[in-house]
């Protein structure tokens, strides 16, 4: 692409990628999956990017709310629009497995800027059928949600209930009479309040509901229910729904409430792959009530793929900055050094990029432990689920909380032009961050991962056999650490000694208000500040092993390896540094070994320093996906921050309205 030219640049940028040391397009292609599948990324990105119709007629954020939403519409429409009208885009896409990953990659992103109000039909409502529906329900449903004929979204928080799914009041009663289910909103908190393309856009939804049949209730189900005539958009009668108002970010998903009064499907609207209602009502029980939740467990996957990205831009965008602005002086008399040159920016910046990479390798593992696990299920074997639920919670929390922090130290670490829209830095931040909410309040999923945990050390007390990714609490740890041996391997063992005594010490401490009175539950929440730190130190253990392994096992030219184990490297000793109480405490590292690797942090941040720019570059994002006037291949940061701010509505007449309204009668009112 020109715009990605080596001489296209300005001076302080090109001198930067002279001194890069590694290849690029290794490390692009390791991010992408393989050469081939950059290449196919590229082409697609030629290809959308140099279509009028994604352009928008001004800055969205001078729109408003109702015109922001019908820009990003008629943008995600003409989206499948091109996709399904073009076999050559539809093979090209396919080889990316699918629009989905086209919508949720950076390049979607950048078409639909501030949330796609299709986003919850492809990553959910299509998830939700293919995983909970029967095949039969597969091929009805989905030949018309795939082309858009039908859009979705998937309706399961409740103004009352969002974390507590067994509390959602919604109900699916089933008539055996007219074989229908008539699905009711009881009270005001039964109402549906968040789910994304609901307020305007879909005409059905997954609504999960408690599901009654025969008398009895058997729990949170998923159906399928029309909320808008096919044909007017109307809603259905029986149904009330509506948009829920301007949100932090993401404001063009158009999350929305919806209302349901006595309002009837018909039998075979009920996802029925686990669980099923006969014609007479009898219920079938699922193999494990918890497979109802499956399209969340997908999801939270999908969302660690999301973060890194968001985390990629923000990086790239603070790091190309930080190379060109000039600011202060190191040497007393000297020309104002790049601030990428002060050691604490470097502080700020490069762990970013190195989390990047912790949690793209982590990704990996969760989804293939992920497609692993589903086919087993699908042929009967459960006995890996809870892993799956646990390392899908604690990578979805880790990565979204990384990533948010991540995101808001690079608006930072662009000072005052950073707290601009221009930069894009808030709109990634507002953006990453409600991924900390949303498919499972953070806290909530820390505390499931804990659970698990604790369940695992309690089997390895009676010499039961652990799944692979707990599989260290069966080791008895807390013997001092007794060698001066501070490889990688010896740091992620300190990692696991660190974990498996915390873990102990969580269990210890449950027991101990258990022993004072205290039922389980009450025990569990006066330790439950813990627990999640236990939980927050078993998914960075877990993500650092990953790391490691995702580099020894890249193949990569000498020059790329050692870049990359530098990065390796920082995010082992950064996490140490900053969480060192456990180590010193578990008896993992001595005080000695925290001091030696706080020395070596300092040199890797040396080293790293000539790459930084370079390894920005290496993530490969389009001027047009990161959408910054500071982060912009060609750093040409103040006339863009110039141009943009000539832009603005308000810069279009020398005086404003506002002057002769309301400042002028003030200013002359002594005359
Ligand atoms: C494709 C790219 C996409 C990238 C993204 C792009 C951006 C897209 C834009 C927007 C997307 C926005 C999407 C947002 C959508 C939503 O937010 S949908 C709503 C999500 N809601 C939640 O996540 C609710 C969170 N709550 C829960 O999951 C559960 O209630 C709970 C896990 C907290 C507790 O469940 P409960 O039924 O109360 O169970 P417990 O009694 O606590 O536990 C019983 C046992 O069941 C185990 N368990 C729980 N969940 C699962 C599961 N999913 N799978 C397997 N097992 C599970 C739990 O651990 C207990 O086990 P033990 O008894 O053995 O300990
Ligand atoms: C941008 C966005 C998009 C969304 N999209 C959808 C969608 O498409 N479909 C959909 O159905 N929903 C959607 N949601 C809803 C989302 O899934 C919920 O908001 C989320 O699951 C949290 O539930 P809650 O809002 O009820 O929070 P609450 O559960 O009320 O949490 C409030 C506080 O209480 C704490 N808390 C709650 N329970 C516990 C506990 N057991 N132990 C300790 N602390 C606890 C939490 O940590 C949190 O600090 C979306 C939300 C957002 C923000």
């Amino acid at each position: 692409m020109a715009a990605r030219k080596e001489g296209e640049c300005c001076e302080d940028l090109r001198r930067e990628r002279a001194k890069c040391s590694f290849n690029k397009e290794e490390l692009t292609y390791l991010m992408d999956g393989g050469k081939d599948k950059t290449l196919h990324r590229r082409k697609i990105e030629d290809i959308f990017l140099a279509d009028p119709e994604f352009l928008d007629p001004i800055r969205p954020e001078y729109m408003s709310h109702e015109e922001r939403y019908n820009n990003e519409l008629r943008k995600a429409c003409h989206m499948i629009r091109k996709f399904n009208e073009n076999e050559d885009m539809q093979q090209l896409v396919g080889e990316m497995e699918g629009i989905r990953s086209l919508m949720g990659s950076g390049l979607g992103v950048a078409l639909t800027k501030d949330g796609n109000p299709l986003a919850l039909h492809f990553v959910m409502f299509l998830p939700a059928i293919l995983g909970q529906g029967t095949v039969e329900q597969q091929g009805y449903w989905m030949s018309r949600a795939w082309t858009g004929e039908i859009i979705g979204t998937y309706a399961q928080t409740e103004l009352g209930h969002g974390t507590f799914l067994r509390g959602l009041e919604t109900t699916a009663t089933y008539d055996s009479n007219t074989q229908e289910f008539i699905i009711h909103s009881p009270t005001i908190t039964a109402t549906k309040w968040w789910p994304g393309g609901l307020g305007k856009t879909v005409n059905y939804a997954v609504v999960m509901a408690q599901l009654y049949t025969q008398g009895k209730c058997h729990g949170v189900h998923p159906f399928i229910v029309q909320i808008r005539d096919e044909e007017t958009h109307q809603s259905m009668p029986g149904v009330t729904v509506g948009e829920i108002g301007p949100r932090l970010g993401m404001n063009t998903n158009d999350n929305g409430f919806l209302r349901f009064n006595q309002y009837r499907i018909p039998h075979t609207n009920m996802l029925m792959k686990h669980s099923q209602v006969l014609k007479d009502g009898t219920y079938v029980k699922p193999a494990n009530d918890k497979l109802s939740y499956g399209t969340m467990v997908f999801v939270r996957v999908a969302i660690c793929f999301d973060a890194y990205r968001q985390l990629q831009r923000a990086v790239t965008i603070a790091t190309r900055y930080s190379a060109v602005r000039h600011q202060s002086e190191l040497v007393p008399g000297e020309p104002e050094p790049q601030i990428l040159e002060y050691q604490t920016q470097q502080y700020k910046l490069l762990p970013q990029i190195a989390t990047v990479y912790g949690i793209m390798f982590a990704a990996n593992d969760v989804w293939n432990t992920y497609n692993e696990v589903t086919g087993n299920i699908s042929e009967g074997n459960l006995a890996y689920l809870p892993e799956l639920h646990a390392l899908s919670c604690g990578l979805k929390a880790l990565s979204s909380t990384d990533a948010t922090n991540g995101v808001d130290v690079c608006r930072l670490a662009c000072g005052g032009h950073g707290y601009l829209a221009t930069s894009n830095l808030p709109r990634i931040y507002t953006t990453t961050t409600a991924a900390i909410t949303y498919e499972g309040e953070n806290t909530v999923m820390w505390l499931q991962v804990a659970r698990y945990l604790i369940k695992s050390y309690h089997d390895a007390q009676k010499g039961h056999r652990l799944q692979q990714s707990v599989s260290y609490l069966t080791t008895q740890s807390a013997s001092a650490h007794a060698t001066a041996d501070l490889s990688n391997t010896a740091l992620v063992a300190a990692y696991k000694q660190a974990v498996s005594v915390m873990v102990s010490n969580a269990a210890a401490h449950l027991q101990d208000h258990i022993s004072k009175g205290a039922v389980f539950e009450k025990a569990w929440n006066s330790c439950s500040v813990y627990l999640v730190k236990c939980a927050q130190a078993h998914a960075r253990y877990y993500t650092c092993e990953k790391f490691v392994d995702g580099v020894n096992r890249a193949e990569l030219s000498e020059g790329t390896r050692t870049v990359l184990l530098r990065l390796c490297r920082l995010y082992l000793i950064y996490h140490i540094t900053i969480n060192q109480g456990d180590f010193l405490r578990s008896g993992a590292l001595t005080g000695g070994d925290i001091s030696s690797l706080e020395k070596e942090m300092a040199d890797i941040l040396a080293a790293l320093r000539p790459d930084a720019v370079s390894l920005v570059d290496s993530f490969d994002i389009h001027d047009r996906v990161l959408d910054s006037s500071l982060g912009s291949w060609d750093g040409n940061v103040y006339q863009r921050l110039y141009n943009e701010a000539l832009k603005s509505p308000m810069n279009q007449t020398d005086v404003p309205q506002g002057y002769y309204k309301y400042l002028r009668p003030l200013m002359k009112a002594n005359l």
